[in-house]
């Protein structure tokens, strides 16, 4: 068995880069991402100094291309070059713009989604067949039944209940024999294992930062427009910011001929900048240490809950997981509860069941084996 401090765990010292207290074991980083320590001193720098001493001179200094900048160290963890990916608003509404642009001047008539989606992909996807006149179809990812009137398909790369990966290379190269559009959304899996986007031809993608990416409660989330899909996407979101001359303050919306157009808004620097201070941790890790060990960590767990009374695991057993395990439970609410009172923080998704997310770079073998006791105790 690895112990916390194994010697072969090459993200044992990353922890202590993360503000954590040793008495609790954190099991919610799929949900919300523990602090780094760097991000609190940055965001005191950037009240004090940059919004206090420089005032409005700090949006010439850094602030605008905030979107741009921190778009580009996301894409290096999800395999975009940089000019491709913008942080910006929240994933609610990038998948908004994404799947509004993607089906823009279709003549096709179905927009398919994954049946198990998160809810607020399905219910934007509605929304967007209602604007737009298309038909909206749940399909299980494993038999999408594509046709040529699919015009896009929205899927999670990694399942929030269940925990299971989605093979984005063989529904990439799927949806694209049928010449439809493919959008992943990558909340559960940026930060998770390596992604190649732009290696696969996805045509869009969006996340959330503030799962393994830790960038704090509500920090932005991220859109992927590749290079060659710029030109042609017309999101319909057209505020100021993704004019290609947002201070001419013209009358007429003229995109951006670049990613900026993914932009609406002003942005939210200071959530940003909490966000940029966070990607710090990862120039210190390899993707590939982080799945390996995710991995190590999930399977550990599963083996030592697997026999606990009427526990159900719903987390696949093979690779094709992200980073969470998920267990089925008729008493799953009194269960997660009475964990959290004993410092053990999960969470509960409805009816029964407990999701038991690990973030390699600051969960331990330890993490697992206490959490498994004290359920093993509640039973
Ligand atoms: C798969 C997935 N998509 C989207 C969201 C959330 O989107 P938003 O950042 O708009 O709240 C979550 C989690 O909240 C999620 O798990
Ligand atoms: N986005 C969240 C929030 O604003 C509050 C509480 C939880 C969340 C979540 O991230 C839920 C998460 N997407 C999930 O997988 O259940």
């Amino acid at each position: 068995m690895t112990s916390p401090t194994d010697p072969t765990d090459p993200l044992a010292h990353i922890r202590d880069l993360f503000d954590l207290d040793d008495d609790v074991v954190y099991l919610d980083g799929n949900s919300l991402g523990a602090p780094p320590k760097a991000v609190a001193e940055r965001v005191q720098h950037v009240v004090r100094e940059q919004w206090g001493r420089r005032l409005i001179r700090s949006w010439s200094e850094g602030w605008w291309e905030a979107p741009e900048r921190v778009g580009d160290r996301v894409g290096r963890l999800i395999g975009a070059a940089p000019g491709q990916v913008v942080v910006a608003d929240s994933t609610s509404v990038n998948l908004f713009k994404a799947l509004m642009g993607a089906v823009r001047n279709t003549d096709r008539m179905e927009i398919v989604v994954d049946e198990g989606t998160f809810p607020t992909d399905g219910y934007i996807a509605r929304s967007v067949s209602e604007l737009t006149g298309l038909a909206l179809r749940a399909a299980p990812p494993e038999e999408l039944d594509l046709r040529d009137t699919t015009a896009v398909v929205l899927l999670n790369h990694v399942d929030y209940r269940t925990g299971r990966l989605l093979d984005m290379a063989r529904l990439t190269e799927q949806v694209h024999a049928v010449g439809a559009k493919v959008v992943w959304d990558l909340c559960h899996s940026a930060g998770v294992l390596p992604i190649e986007l732009d290696a696969l031809g996805v045509d869009l993608a969006v996340g959330c930062t503030y799962k393994f990416l830790n960038g704090g409660p509500g920090s932005p989330a991220f859109i992927y427009v590749p290079k060659a899909g710029q030109p042609v996407f017309d999101q319909p979101l057209t505020g100021w910011t993704g004019h290609e001359a947002p201070f001419a303050m013209s009358p007429e919306y003229t995109p951006d001929p670049g990613v900026s157009r993914a932009r609406v808004g002003t942005p939210d620097i200071i959530s940003m900048l909490a966000l940029d201070a966070a990607l710090d941790v990862w120039d210190h890790v390899e993707m590939a240490d982080v799945r390996a060990k995710g991995l190590r960590l999930t399977s550990h767990f599963m083996s030592l809950v697997d026999d606990l009374p009427d526990i159900e695991v719903i987390t696949p057993r093979d690779e094709w997981r992200g980073h969470q395990v998920s267990l089925r439970h008729p008493e799953a609410k009194r269960i997660m509860a009475q964990l959290i009172e004993r410092q053990v923080i999960g969470d509960l998704r409805p009816p029964d069941v407990l999701r038991f997310g690990f973030a390699p770079l600051y969960n331990t073998f330890a993490d697992a084996e206490r959490a498994a006791a004290t359920l093993k105790t509640l039973l």
